[in-house]
């Protein structure tokens, strides 16, 4: 990546550890071509750094800490936000014959004698695994679990800590899982170990706080300044993605049905809804339609068993809360539509994310009205959350300029007008309706960038920040 010379030194395969690193991905992995960036930013983990990986969804940011935990001595420690998404995770890796696993719950059992006994089975079973998945509350809650963590680093079997969705760091930290903002304290207690932060798409100023949150710092590197962390980014807004914004009308279900029987109507997609009994009716009001549709949200007591069925294609339409999708990997889905306003950009961007993790094309539609904006500034008023509405209202009511123009802005900080159109107008307007329509008149107002010039945008307005106590 040009703009960084810091990430010239992980280039490359000339490493002592090269030939084994690529041997496992060929062999384990069965990949064969690194992606933007995720070379340098695994040899800079193998090479013991702290590093900062941020891209979007499917990108291939976790293979930049599963890899070099298969190279490693001793035990990579995952910190993961939910128990669905480690469960996913493991099974995953699994299935490649990597060793993964996670404590179980040992509630009800504190007396010292059973602690210790709790720490001990733990200590056995890390002597086997190469991850070790936990949530922020475990790894800072769980008396077995730091026991044994403790004596892995006594040994110095502790290979790394990996923050994963550190972007919840800032979103949760503060709000309802306060130990997902004290994980910087793994940095005192097991001084030297190094930390790979792992986020999804967020702005620069929100990666800021995570970094000085984790105090990320490599202090030790003799070009010590103010953030000498190896930081790498990913793909942030794959072109396969097709955004729009449509007018809601009273009934948000009738939209998607329409849009949905007109486009894709046999294929599996997700429709976010913003409340749980929204979800059951949207379901409903699908069925009716003839489309094959499931409700999923924190009441649904079958969670596991929707959520294989949309996996297995036996249910076309996923009618979901936003807790829904975080580390599902569904390959093949082709279009996410939110029937209500998403809460801000970086949702929206997170969200959409879980589309087209195969490469194809797919659709990502928001249906707006006023009324959704009126009601969602009325709840998120008087909370805590960091990210703001207001851009992503500006995003839906801006009909003049591209979709994907606007999303790169948010992200990078400035504005990629400059660095937008290349010969080829037709083709790269074709991601976004508007910008087809602005062409026409022979105006040149697609976003479209290279995914290069904007990981080196994303890094320079990173790099100008000024430093945040
Ligand atoms: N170099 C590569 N070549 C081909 N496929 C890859 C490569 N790296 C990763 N992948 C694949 O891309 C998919 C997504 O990868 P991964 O889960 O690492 O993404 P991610 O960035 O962590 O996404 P998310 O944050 O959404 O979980 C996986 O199926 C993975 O095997």
């Amino acid at each position: 990546m040009a703009g960084n010379p810091v990430d010239e030194r992980f280039r490359g395969l000339d490493f002592a550890h090269s030939p084994e690193m690529l041997r496992m991905f060929n062999n384990i992995f069965g990949l064969h071509e690194f992606r933007d960036n995720q070379l340098e930013a695994i040899n800079a983990t193998i090479l013991n750094k702290n590093v900062f990986v941020v891209g979007g969804n499917g990108a291939g940011k976790s293979l930049c800490y599963q890899l070099p935990a298969c190279l490693s001595r001793g035990v990579t420690v995952v910190i993961s936000p939910t128990i669905s998404l480690i469960r996913d995770q493991i099974q995953h890796l699994n299935e490649l014959g990597i060793e993964a696993w996670t404590p179980p719950d040992y509630q009800g059992y504190s007396d010292e004698e059973s602690i210790d006994e709790q720490s001990l089975e733990i200590v056995c079973q890390l002597s086997k695994i190469k991850l070790l998945y936990v949530t922020p509350e475990k790894v800072r809650m769980s008396r077995p679990l730091i026991n044994a963590l403790r004596d892995q680093f006594a040994k110095g079997l502790l290979a790394r800590f990996v923050i994963d969705e550190a972007q919840c760091i800032i979103e949760w930290g503060n709000v309802f899982r306060p130990d997902y903002g004290k994980l910087n304290e793994l940095q005192q207690d097991f001084k030297g170990v190094p930390m790979i932060a792992v986020s999804g798409p967020t702005r620069p100023q929100i990666l800021a706080k995570i970094l000085n949150q984790l105090q990320m710092n490599n202090r030790q590197e003799a070009s010590y300044s103010r953030w000498p962390d190896f930081r790498f980014t990913m793909n942030f807004n794959p072109t396969n993605l097709k955004y729009a914004v449509k007018p809601k009308t009273l009934d948000g279900g009738t939209d998607c049905i329409t849009w949905i029987k007109e486009h894709y109507p046999h294929k599996s997609g997700i429709v976010y809804c913003w409340k749980s009994e929204y979800c059951d009716q949207m379901a409903k009001t699908l069925n009716e339609a003839g489309l094959q549709a499931c409700s999923y949200h924190a009441g649904t007591t079958d969670r596991d068993s929707v959520q294989n069925r949309w996996k297995e294609n036996k249910c076309q339409v996923i009618c979901a809360t936003v807790a829904f999708g975080m580390g599902i990997h569904k390959p093949d889905v082709r279009y996410v539509i939110h029937s209500f306003l998403p809460k801000s950009m970086e949702h929206y961007h997170r969200e959409t994310g879980r589309a087209g993790r195969d490469g194809n094309v797919s659709h990502c539609i928001l249906f707006f009205s006023g009324n959704d904006e009126k009601e969602l500034s009325f709840v998120i008023r008087g909370t805590n959350e960091p990210m703001s509405l207001q851009p992503m209202v500006v995003y839906c009511r801006n009909t003049v300029v591209c979709r994907r123009r606007q999303l790169h802005t948010y992200f990078a900080g400035v504005d990629t007008e400059a660095n937008s159109c290349n010969e080829n107008a037709e083709a790269i307007c074709d991601n976004c309706e508007r910008a087809n329509a602005a062409t026409s008149d022979g105006e040149r107002i697609c976003g479209e960038v290279g995914i290069s010039v904007l990981s080196e945008r994303v890094l320079e307005v990173f790099d100008r920040l000024p430093f945040l106590d």
